[in-house]
């Protein structure tokens, strides 16, 4: 799981985890309120039930289990979360924290320390119980076989995983079943939808948290090898999770332990739905030490909106609680975007008109040769991965700006010749420039103002600006080389022009403001004859 993989970056960075059996989960009260369904065994007839799983068979001595050592960063074994393609710089090792957002009120740090370590003792005897009734939320769906056995009023499941034989207690995580569930399929064939919602883990602050989500955990993972054919998608909707539910670090990392080889080559998508500051923030962490393959395989989805363009969504089941979280997460971001609606209004930015407009200059303009500011975009395998899981397409890294000054400057220093190497006509009879000639370049951009040596070169500089509601509109319609994946918009796109627009303004830089949703004859009007104006001043 996506989480999972994350939460063990970062405990190696710097969680300490104990295993130890000292503070041994308490035994569980002995009454269940569950009808026993079957004659205990000898073995289960002890005065205490299981507090966790057995490994080793029947023996009663309590002992310590070690952990089997995971260290993730060394392991880059087929399957791996690791390969060798990372660290190949020591510059990899950056991170930049002033890069990394700052929570917001849905996010939390608290559940590092909810104490979710995960304690075993093996005192329990063998279980015999398989193929246990479960409810409705029960993916094993084997309810009510006599293979059944219950002892001290519970119920048990016997799972292998991997090669070793784990008991389930049933009747503990019933309420908790419904965390993971089957979504359907996707594609061609059996590639399973495995949906994760973390709003039904337990509250850490149970009696028995540790003893539930140590068999709810066995439950998760023997719920994969069973629902798991072909490849699959896990679906982790991280959304409506109070902090006293989210996973510890024990827990998730164990998770990861046991899914087994296949399962993790398997997986070809690990979709996050509304992620939260925590988890982008370990995994921008964690970044140096998670490969390249995997991060790839994360997909942050920030509205279900944008969940149904991925997946089809027939059989995923949504709790009540994470459409009520969209709702109200829909409702504010509303709110926020006509609070900067009256900044935004005067705002460049993507789609906001530049390409029509510019169009239109040109073919009124004489001897107008234009440069595109997207033709200078690096090649997309050379385009970062930030934090939030998003290739970086709008930062002035991911632009090949140099050249693009030197395009510039290579216009100024002869635009005749320019103009003919691009294609565009020259008034008749120019040969070199002339004082009498009239040349225009016009550049047209999403980042141009924000890149000093460039805006200092330009006599007149316009911005184009379109409000949120409008800006993400034109651009669901638009088809770029690279198309967006869902939830760029709202991710990277529209963060990174608010943030390009603040800088820009703080420095000062001297911009006419057009409103973009003009009409474009209005727009091209307004522009056509300032400039006009302005090259009748220059003549
Ligand atoms: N003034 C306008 N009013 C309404 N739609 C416009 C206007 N100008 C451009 N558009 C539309 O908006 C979309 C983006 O325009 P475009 O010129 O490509 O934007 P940019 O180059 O700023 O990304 C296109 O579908 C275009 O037809
Ligand atoms: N032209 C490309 O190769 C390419 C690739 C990916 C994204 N983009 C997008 O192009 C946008 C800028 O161009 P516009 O201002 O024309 O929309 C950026 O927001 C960026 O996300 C362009």
């Amino acid at each position: 799981m996506g989480t999972t993989e994350a939460t063990l970056r970062m405990e190696n960075v710097d969680v300490k985890e104990e295993w130890q059996d000292e503070d041994f989960p308490r035994p569980l009260p002995e009454e269940t309120g569950m009808e026993s369904l079957g004659s205990p065994t000898e073995d289960e007839n002890t005065s205490s039930p299981p507090n966790t799983l057995n490994f080793n068979g029947a023996h009663r001595k309590r002992k310590t289990l070690v952990a089997p050592e995971i260290n993730i960063s060394l392991d880059q074994s087929e399957g791996s979360i690791l390969s060798d393609d990372f660290l190949d710089t020591p510059d990899d090792l950056d991170i930049n924290v002033d890069d990394i957002e700052t929570p917001d009120e849905t996010d939390s740090l608290e559940f590092l320390g909810n104490g979710n370590e995960l304690e075993w003792e093996d005192d329990t005897p063998v279980a015999t119980a398989k193929n246990m009734p479960g409810d409705s939320a029960d993916l094993f769906g084997d309810g009510g076989t006599e293979d059944g056995s219950a002892t001290n009023g519970r119920l048990w499941r016997t799972v292998i995983i991997g090669e070793q034989e784990h008991r389930i207690d049933l009747q503990m995580i019933k309420p908790y079943m419904r965390v993971v569930t089957h979504g359907g399929y996707y594609g061609e064939g059996l590639n399973a939808i495995i949906v994760f919602a973390a709003c039904y883990l337990p509250d850490s602050n149970l009696a028995d948290y540790h003893y539930i989500m140590e068999n709810l955990f066995l439950y998760v993972i023997s719920s994969l090898e069973l629902l798991v054919a072909e490849d699959y998608m896990i679906v982790y909707l991280n959304g409506a999770t109070p902090r006293r539910r989210m996973p510890g670090l024990g827990w998730l990392k164990k998770c990861y332990q046991m899914i087994d080889r296949r399962l993790r080559k398997n997986l070809k998508a690990l979709i996050i739905v509304h992620p939260s500051w925590f988890i982008r923030t370990v995994l921008a962490i964690s970044r140096p030490f998670i490969s390249v393959k995997f991060i790839n395989k994360i997909q942050y989805v920030h509205t279900l909106e944008e969940l149904e363009q991925l997946i089809p969504m027939e059989h995923v089941q949504i709790p009540d609680c994470v459409l009520q979280y969209e709702e109200e997460r829909i409702k504010a971001r509303k709110e926020r975007a006509e609070e900067k609606q009256d900044m935004a209004e005067r705002e460049s930015v993507t789609n906001g008109g530049k390409t029509t407009l510019t169009n239109r200059l040109i073919k009124a303009l004489p001897n107008c040769c234009v440069v595109h500011q997207d033709d200078f975009f690096k090649p997309q395998d050379q385009i970062q991965v930030g934090e939030d899981g998003f290739k970086q397409w709008d930062v002035l890294e991911s632009l090949e700006m140099e050249a693009l000054l030197s395009t510039v400057q290579a216009w100024r220093e002869n635009p005749v010749k320019f103009a003919r190497c691009h294609g565009v006509a020259v008034t008749a009879g120019s040969t070199e420039p002339t004082c009498q000639d009239v040349h225009v370049l016009v550049i047209e951009g999403f980042l141009l103002y924000n890149y000093k040596p460039l805006t200092e070169l330009f006599d007149l500089r316009y911005y184009l600006a379109v409000p949120y509601d409008e800006c993400k509109r034109r651009r669901s319609t638009r088809n770029y080389t690279v198309p967006d994946p869902p939830g760029l918009f709202d991710g990277h796109v529209w963060p990174m022009y608010l943030k390009h627009r603040k800088e820009m303004e703080d420095s000062g830089v001297d911009v006419v403001y057009l409103d973009g949703l003009k009409s474009r004859d209005e727009l091209y009007n307004q522009v056509f004859e300032d400039i006009h104006n302005k090259l009748l001043n220059c003549s």
